[in-house]
């Protein structure tokens, strides 16, 4: 599917370990889910993890959602195991955590063969190589680590994530230039409606595809954020065939609501509908 209409506006982690909310996650409405083997788990349960993991996906379930396995750094014990353990799932992707360069995704790719990687961006260093690590040609999605980014960086929480958005800016240069999906970092405050729906229309404002979640009480808020709003959709369609009359009639440039509508801007009303169908389709099962 088309990484710019495909939909991945809640990206849901869930602890692998967790059996209760392994089974609940079949039920929810995420867009893609990220089944945990690094933070969420304790290095007492990493290795029954994934069993437990590998035994669920083995069960089925979880729909048309994407099924994406965050494995441990290759700088633990459980890194490589977790790798290898991986490609006997059935899963869509494997995410690296704390990606620095092209050659952390290499050493996953020898391991993992054809299998789609997905790059957790969440270091300094990640943030400048960002161009590079986007031209891996296994890399399907980036997905930010704020949490990690704000440790290393030493920064404060501040609602506006103004010092995190050099980096924000980075990764989303480098993920539309290379056309991965690219998901925004999670909003801690899992309890906090209003906190979280503001972080979701600000990275939605900034062209991030979705958001990453860590409860089940945030998926509405971003499934409602990252969609095409009825208004939006109500425009494209005016603009779409406000321009077509145009064209016919000879002209470059129509008007719609007092602004102009080019081709390029055509085009984005073509995204917004195939995305809003592309829900659709995703929410019929
Ligand atoms: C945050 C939590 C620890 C809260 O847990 P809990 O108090 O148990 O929540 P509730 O009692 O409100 O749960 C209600 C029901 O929902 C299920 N549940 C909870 N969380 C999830 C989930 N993530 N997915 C699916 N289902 C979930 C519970 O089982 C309850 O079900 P039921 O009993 O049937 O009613 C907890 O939510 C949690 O552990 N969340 C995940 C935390 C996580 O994954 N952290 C790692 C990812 S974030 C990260 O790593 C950051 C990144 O790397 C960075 O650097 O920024
Ligand atoms: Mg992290």
């Amino acid at each position: 599917m088309d990484p710019r209409t495909r939909p991945c506006r809640s990206v849901l982690y869930i602890p692998g370990s967790k059996e209760r909310a392994l089974e609940k996650a079949r039920g929810l409405a995420a867009d893609a889910i990220i089944f945990d083997l690094e933070d969420a788990v304790t290095p007492e349960e990493k290795v029954n993890a994934r069993a437990t993991l590998a035994a669920e996906l083995a069960k089925g379930g979880y729909g048309k959602r994407l099924r994406i396995v965050r494995i441990n750094g290759f700088d633990t014990e459980w890194g490589r195991d977790d790798a290898k353990a991986v490609t006997e799932m059935d899963a869509d992707a494997v995410l690296l955590p704390k990606v620095s360069s092209p050659a952390d995704l290499a050493a996953l790719a020898a391991i993992t063969g054809d299998l789609p990687i997905w790059a957790m961006m969440e270091t300094p260093r990640g943030m400048l190589n960002a161009a590079a690590i986007a031209a891996h040609p296994k890399l399907e999605g980036m997905v930010m680590g704020t949490n990690d980014l704000a440790k290393e960086l030493q920064t404060r929480f501040r609602a506006d994530r103004l010092p995190l958005l050099a980096g924000l800016g980075l990764c989303l240069l480098a993920a539309k230039a290379e056309g991965l999906v690219i998901v925004d970092g999670v909003y801690n405050a899992y309890l906090d409606e209003e906190g979280l729906k503001a972080e979701c229309d600000q990275g939605r404002d900034m062209g991030f595809d979705g958001k990453t979640l860590i409860h089940p009480a945030q998926v509405a808020v971003a499934n409602t954020a990252y969609a095409p709003s009825e208004a939006e959709v109500d425009l494209a369609r005016r603009q779409i065939a406000a321009f077509e009359e145009t064209r016919a009639s000879g002209q470059g440039v129509a008007v719609v609501d007092g602004r102009i509508v080019e081709n390029l801007h055509v085009a984005t009303a073509r995204e917004v509908l195939a995305k809003a169908e592309a829900i659709e389709a995703l929410q019929a099962g």
